[in-house]
């Protein structure tokens, strides 16, 4: 039965497998005919390095590619019992070292606009909205001032080669007879530490002179100087082979750091500046924090058609440039699609989040139930919050069943707001869990880990890093299905990331190297997340529940020991290293999770343990990857994952006000009573 059920889980999830392990062995034959070098690479890493080279230890090599499922022995274990793992010597899938920037061209997979796209033009993740007439932005903007609304498709390109030559800025607009304008965007940034920006022309200057302006495709990242910054620094450049004409041009494309607002300014705005450097056509966005990234009209002619192969996928540059993959776009009918908030109906306020409020809602047109995420703007700024701009970003560019379906933008309410139509979810895992009388059995959580795996893991291959991973950040619905939202602290990672400045990840699920104040980082701080989760979901308590980041680092020290240079190459580098802590045993995981239970409490086996100390490795470096990590024997051994099916549902928590629940409980009667007054009569408006 449960083989049966096993069977069941793995065909459920076989055709979507199949259908990426057939697109990625499309691409790996297209890219290994191109570059016979990178074959050998992959065959040597396939095989574990047992055929040599240097890098058959510990450290990894990110496969762009990573071969089809399957599940390998189980790897050595050189360790002393209850050591973290090492990471592994094969891994054919590690992460992506010091990176190239991710970028591809072309749409990105689902047309929202209902028309199907090929296969292979499945997603990737698209920096900035681009396009003038058919910006989401200027979509927003033409439905706030009631302006007249086109129906030019909004697309959500990826980063693209650049232009060959000026006339390759021709685009075509399948359908569409009349020219239109193409944005072309510049991005100039300036470091941190220029704080005393002021204003000029519209743009936010810093102290010293504003670098020299770039295209958003040859940002200060593209610099020699700024390689250095990129993560995991001592790795070989990884280039995903979808992404090596781009790299090829080092042209890199960046989306603003955490905080960073973006001002637009419309043509009209635009046309009234005479002072703008870049004259009327152009719109500049400014990126408070200091990041200005212009944004620059360049006429194109769009004779040609409507909606498919616009903007970098023209078939002009793409005659030049034969060797280069036409990666996915997808594309979005946004301005026709930008709908007014009066078209849905409000069933209550499922739960209020830092960056915004989430509704439980039904569209009036068609009934269904749909959850709305009001985009938090912040009053005393101008503009709209980068936080709110990547989000909706990555979201709409990404299509993977793991990752919450963001399927449009609407605006209006009371202050004009924008909010983030997506697909509704009854429950998320933080809810559940504390419904629950009994922590998830082990192939329940076999279930989950799985889906939660496949999501990073698609995350993590199209270049981002979630940052956020927590159970109040997993949707699951009566299906069994669970989903990654919030990518409000995402971002993308092929580019060098900015020195860490502010707490990125939840405290409890942050990874050590965080909280010891490491400057670059990777993929890696996600899958400690995975392994504070994976813990949380076999116990039903979070694994290291600290105050501050303090008593965090003496929780996570408490069980696994205190780390030193041996077990964590680096860590006496660390900024939070110089403290000095209690020498803490190593480790004492398994005393949490033991293997055999006398009392019928929680046991986890050898394969479980194994899975979870090497997810809860310290040494980033060797924490094992979204890739390895499904590979795991722990998913193939008794008892099988539990179809999604099979899961237990749970009456939706999110169709009650969750706010009004948690005050309800608070133990003290003002917080409550505030609580409560702002839940029912604080409201402003229907979607206040
Ligand atoms: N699509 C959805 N369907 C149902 N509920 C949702 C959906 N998206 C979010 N929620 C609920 O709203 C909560 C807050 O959402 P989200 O995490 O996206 O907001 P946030 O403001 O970014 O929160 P945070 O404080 O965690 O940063 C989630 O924990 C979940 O309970």
């Amino acid at each position: 039965m449960a083989a049966a059920r096993h069977a069941s889980y793995r065909s459920h999830d076989g055709a979507r497998g199949r259908e990426l392990d057939l697109e990625r062995s499309r691409r790996s034959k297209e890219y290994r005919h191109r570059h016979p070098s990178h074959d050998r690479d992959s065959d040597h890493r396939r095989d574990g390095g047992r055929s040599g080279g240097r890098d058959g230890g510990h450290r990894r090599h990110r496969s762009p590619y990573p071969p089809p499922r399957s599940w390998p022995s189980r790897r050595e274990n050189d360790r002393e019992p209850g050591e973290v793992s090492s990471g592994s010597a094969s891994d054919s899938g590690g992460r992506p070292l010091k990176a190239g920037v991710p970028r591809e061209d072309g749409f990105l997979g689902v047309c929202k606009d209902g028309s199907a796209l090929p296969l292979s033009t499945k997603r990737k993740h698209s920096p900035v909205v681009l396009d003038a007439h058919v910006s989401k932005l200027q979509a927003i903007d033409d439905v706030r001032s009631g302006g007249v609304v086109d129906t030019a498709a909004v697309e959500f390109p990826l980063p693209s080669p650049p232009p060959l030559s000026d006339d390759s800025s021709v685009a075509t607009f399948g359908g569409c007879s009349s020219p239109t304008k193409h944005l072309d965007v510049s991005m100039v940034l300036h470091e941190p530490e220029f704080s005393h920006e002021h204003e000029k022309n519209g743009v936010m200057v810093g102290e010293e002179e504003c670098p020299t302006t770039r295209n958003i495709f040859t940002s200060r990242w593209a610099e020699a100087d700024d390689e250095e910054e990129v993560i995991v620094p001592k790795k070989k450049k990884s280039v995903s082979p979808t992404n090596l004409y781009e790299h090829r041009s080092t042209q890199k494309v960046t989306i603003p750091e955490l905080g960073e607002v973006l001002r637009v300014q419309t043509s009209r705005e635009s046309s009234s500046s005479s002072s703008n450097s870049m004259g009327s056509e152009n719109w500049n966005i400014k990126v408070d924090g200091g990041d200005c990234m212009y944004v620059k009209e360049d006429v194109i002619d769009s004779s040609v058609g409507y909606s498919v192969d616009t903007h970098f996928g023209s078939d002009a540059r793409r005659s030049r440039t034969p060797e280069a993959v036409c990666p996915p776009r997808r594309c979005f009918n946004m301005l026709q699609g930008c709908r007014s908030i009066d078209e849905f109906e409000r069933l209550n306020t499922i739960n209020e989040g830092t960056y915004g409020v989430v509704f439980r809602v039904k569209d009036k047109k068609t009934g269904e139930i749909v959850a709305l995420k009001k985009v938090k703007m912040d009053r005393e700024r101008e503009g709209f919050p980068l936080t709110s701009l990547r989000e909706i970003n990555i979201l709409l560019s990404f299509d993977h069943p793991s990752i919450v379906d963001v399927k449009e933008i609407v605006v209006g309410g009371h202050d004009d707001d924008t909010f983030m139509v997506m697909e509704y979810m009854e429950h998320d895992l933080k809810g559940v869990m504390e419904t629950m009388k009994q922590p998830y059995t082990q192939s329940e959580v076999k279930c989950l880990m799985l889906q939660l795996l496949e999501g990073v893991k698609y995350l993590h291959d199209n270049w981002v890093l979630h940052r956020d991973l927590k159970t109040s950040n997993l949707l699951l619905n009566n299906r069994g299905e669970l989903k990654i939202c919030d990518f409000g602290l995402s971002r993308q990672y092929g580019s060098p990331l900015k020195p860490y400045t502010q707490p990125v990840v939840t405290l409890w699920y942050r990874a050590p190297e965080l909280l010891l104040g490491a400057k670059e980082y990777s993929t890696a701080i996600d899958m400690w997340s995975l392994g504070c989760i994976m813990a949380e979901l076999l116990s039903k308590e979070p694994l290291f529940a600290g105050k501050n980041e303090i008593d965090q680092l003496h929780k996570i020290f408490r069980i696994l020991g205190t780390p030193n240079e041996e077990r964590w190459c680096g860590y006496s580098k660390l900024p939070g290293a110089k403290c000095k802590f209690v020498k803490q045993p190593y480790n004492r995981l398994r005393d949490k999770f033991p293997a055999v239970s006398f009392t019928g409490g929680l046991t986890l086996s050898e394969a479980g343990f194994d899975l979870l100390n090497r997810l809860l490795t310290y040494d980033p470096e060797k924490r094992i990857s979204a890739d390895d990590a499904l590979n795991h024997e722990w998913f193939r051994e008794v008892p099988l994952p539990k179809t999604k099916d099979f899961m237990p549902t749970f009456p939706a928590l999110n169709e009650q006000d969750r706010r009004i629940k948690k005050y309800m409980k608070s133990p003290d009667p003002l917080v409550e009573q505030q609580m409560k007054e702002q839940g029912s009569s604080g409201d402003r408006g229907l979607f206040g």
